[in-house]
């Protein structure tokens, strides 16, 4: 089966690879898709360790329908190759490239995925990948990574890397990580693929996350890393549509089908005007709802 470009991906949970307590169940706290890390959450002593871990608990512990994502040390370093293998091996459903600076860097990690998919005999092109960009150079080359790979379903961006490479550091207004928000977005939206905002460190400040999530989904991400399971019920309910939005989504598809039976391709809908592209977000917000298994309250 092809990789799946278009699920859901509102919260992606890290976890780190040399944790086996959080590794056993986070898919009861109810995140898109799981994200056991092997990169800068594991000192250098204990690589290999969290590969062995990760690959047992990918190969032993049904993690039910959500997705599994692996975040593997750069192929520049030691232990990038041994990590993809490993992890193409166990069953992961997407290799997270952190650092991600070029075209090249997707290329080679996706001729990786297709050796170890060859020799494992898992059906080719099913292993997806998620570009995380970290650097200015990343984001300059923002386009070019989106478009390096047909495995690629997403981008991610990774602040606290980021705003070290650009010399500052991040403010609770993220000006820092305006410019590189919108970048790595329109690249996104221009390939085709999910795009994820970065994690918020301060776990307890639940205020100031929940005014991040809001930003990032105005600006028009698809989701957000986390790295908390206290993360994640807030950044599901700012992304599922109020009973208000489903409401107006409910009456735009109405409002369509009755203009398409009077042959036109626009109406109007208590004054404003609704045309293809109102119509496309009402399916979305439909969707979200659909998924959301409903609504919350206006
Ligand atoms: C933050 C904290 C220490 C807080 O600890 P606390 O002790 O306050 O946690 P509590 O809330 O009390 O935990 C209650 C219960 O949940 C369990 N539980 C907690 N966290 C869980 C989890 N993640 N997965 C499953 N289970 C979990 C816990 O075991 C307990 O279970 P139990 O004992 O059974 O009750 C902890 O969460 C944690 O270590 N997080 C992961 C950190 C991490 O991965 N960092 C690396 C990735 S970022 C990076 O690299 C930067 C980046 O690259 C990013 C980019 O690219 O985007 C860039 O550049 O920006
Ligand atoms: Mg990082």
């Amino acid at each position: 089966m092809a990789v799946k470009k278009d699920r859901l991906r509102r919260t992606m949970m890290f976890i780190p690879g040399n944790n086996p307590s959080m590794m056993c169940d986070p898919h009861i706290y109810g995140p898109d898709s799981i994200m056991f890390d092997l990169e800068d959450s594991v000192k250098l002593a204990e690589k290999d360790a969290a590969r062995f871990l990760v690959y047992h608990a990918l190969r032993t512990i049904d993690f039910g329908e959500v997705e599994k994502v692996v975040r593997v040390n750069p192929l520049d370093t030691p232990f990038g190759r041994a990590d993809i293998e490993a992890m193409v091996k166990a069953g992961a459903d997407i290799i997270r490239l952190p650092k991600a600076e070029t075209a090249q860097d997707v290329m080679a990690v996706d001729r990786v995925i297709t050796e170890f998919e060859e020799k494992y005999g898992i059906e080719k092109g099913s292993v997806g990948i998620m570009a995380a960009i970290e650097s200015g150079l990343g984001i300059i080359n923002a386009y070019a990574i989106a478009t390096a790979s047909p495995r690629l379903v997403g981008m991610a961006i990774g602040a606290e890397d980021f705003v070290t490479d650009l010399k500052t550091s991040r403010s609770p207004e993220g000006t820092e990580l305006f410019t590189a928000r919108s970048m790595l977005l329109f690249a996104a939206r221009a390939a085709g693929i999910a795009a994820l905002d970065t994690v918020y460190s301060d776990v307890n400040n639940e205020e100031g996350f929940r005014k991040e999530v809001e930003l990032i989904k105005q600006l028009g991400f698809d989701g957000k890393s986390v790295i908390n399971p206290r993360q994640i019920a807030p950044v599901i309910e700012i992304f599922t549509p109020t009973s208000a939005e489903i409401d107006f989504a409910e009456r735009v598809l109405e409002a369509i089908k009755e203009a398409e039976e009077k042959g036109l391709g626009v109406i109007s809908l208590n004054g404003k005007m609704v045309d293809k592209p109102v119509v496309d977000r009402a399916l979305r917000t439909l969707k979200l709802a659909g998924v959301a298994g409903g609504y919350r309250r206006s």
